[in-house]
């Protein structure tokens, strides 16, 4: 049995796939997997049962990465799982921008009671005015699943479209539209967009890149979007550049009470995610990541270990193994199944960083100590014995 801790609220849709191996928990002390969305791990002490922790969404920086890499314990993400959903709010965050949409419906609604509003509103009008984004250059920075999309449905909508990722994947490359103008230069988006929105993830090189200097880079009345992280901002720098009118809006979609308080910024409650064909996806992508790899040990999906995908179980049983990535573990690793008499099926070891991952499915009975004389090997960290009787799934 699997015990599952949900620390938000997740998609049924997802949650109802699991099946009578697995029960939800409200006590994160016993569970064997977690599903989260934004909530913050940093600060939960992770039990030592903890085998994986997916997240129903993108964003992984509410997770201590490096302290469950140490431990064993898969993070999985739903890459792409939410992408549309953002897209269409970032189109949403840039006509915002270009009028006073809010600006007019605000009026509307002060003015329900005038008897001549229609005639009125005809002379208000003109308060709301704005501009086309027809014509207008987007910068992209960031060209991963919400980025291209972005990138690709402002072209449609008749935007001149440049691009920055220097880390782009084959995937994304792919996915992009070739009237996307690529750059190797941030300041090259900077000096000649109208609008700029970012589409990276929070860690490390990307936390405060839009600072003082980068905003000073930046066009006049430049329009700047921000539905990944606000860690991205520097947010005082950001507030004098609204105030100062360097940048004429700032669409976010993080609150706080820097972005809160910023005059000519339109914030909204962290929303581009929350639509129901988005939360269905994530749940789904998920809660499948999750069983795969309970139930056979599959990585796919994950953001810190590698991916190791053996399919379904072959032969009686399969052996998964965390270690070290150092020379001779997967020599000391057969050494023991030889020893002990046990044939390969199939086997495959992957490893990133400091941490390795391997997978060995055996064509016959396990005796109950094999795991742990794999432990004891040094620099082995975490092993599971998986018996296809009880687990031998399709996924
Ligand atoms: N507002 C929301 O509800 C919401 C929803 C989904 C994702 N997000 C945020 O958006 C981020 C992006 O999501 P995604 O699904 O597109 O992720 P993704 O992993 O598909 O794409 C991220 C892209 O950023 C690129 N990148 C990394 N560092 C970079 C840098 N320094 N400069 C330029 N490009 C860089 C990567 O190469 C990758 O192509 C997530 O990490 C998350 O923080 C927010
Ligand atoms: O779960 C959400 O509502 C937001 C998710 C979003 O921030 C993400 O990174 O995918």
């Amino acid at each position: 049995m699997f015990k599952v801790a949900r620390l938000n609220p997740i998609a049924s849709i997802g949650t109802d796939l699991f099946t009578g191996k697995y029960e939800m928990t409200e006590n994160l002390a016993e569970a064997s997997a977690v599903l989260v969305r934004s909530a913050s791990m940093h600060e939960l002490e992770l039990p030592d049962g903890l085998l994986a922790i997916a997240r129903a969404g993108a964003g992984v920086n509410n997770i201590p990465l490096d302290e469950c890499a140490k431990k064993g314990i898969v993070v999985f993400n739903a890459p792409g799982a939410n992408a549309n959903g953002v897209k269409e709010m970032v189109l949403a965050g840039m006509l915002l921008a270009a009028r006073d949409i809010y600006g007019g419906i605000t009026w509307i609604r002060e003015n329900k009671d005038e008897a001549d509003i229609a005639k009125l509103a005809e002379k208000a009008k003109k308060n709301f005015a704005g501009t086309e984004i027809q014509g207008k250059t987007l910068g992209v920075i960031g060209l991963g699943a919400i980025g291209a999309l972005v990138a690709n449905a402002s072209l449609n909508l008749g935007m001149r479209v440049m691009g920055y990722d220097p880390y782009i994947s084959v995937e994304g490359a792919w996915s992009l539209d070739h009237h996307v103008q690529r750059v190797n230069n941030l300041d090259d988006i900077y000096a000649n967009c109208d609008y700029i929105t970012i589409h990276v993830p929070a860690m490390d090189g990307t936390i405060g890149m839009i600072d003082e200097a980068a905003i000073a880079k930046m066009k006049d009345g430049v329009v700047f979007l921000n539905f990944a992280r606000d860690l991205l901002v520097k947010e005082e720098a950001m507030a004098a550049a609204l105030e100062s009118g360097k940048v004429h809006r700032y669409v976010s979609d993080f609150a706080n009470p820097v972005s809160a308080n910023m005059k000519n910024a339109i914030i909204f409650p962290h929303l581009a995610a929350s639509t129901a064909e988005s939360e269905d996806n994530c749940a789904v992508m998920a809660v499948r990541e999750l069983m795969n790899y309970l139930e056979a040990g599959n990585i796919v999906n994950s953001v810190n270990f590698p991916r190791t995908d053996l399919g379904p179980i072959r032969g009686t049983g399969r052996i998964s193994i965390f270690h070290k990535n150092i020379p001779n573990m997967i020599g000391q690793i057969t050494a023991i199944l030889y020893e002990n008499g046990i044939n390969i099926e199939n086997m495959t070891d992957k490893s990133r960083g400091e941490y390795a991952y391997g997978l060995i499915d055996v064509d016959c009975e396990f005796s109950a100590d094999l795991a742990d004389k794999i432990r004891a090997i040094d620099g082995v960290s975490r092993v599971r014995l998986i018996e296809a009787k009880n687990f031998c799934k399709k996924f």
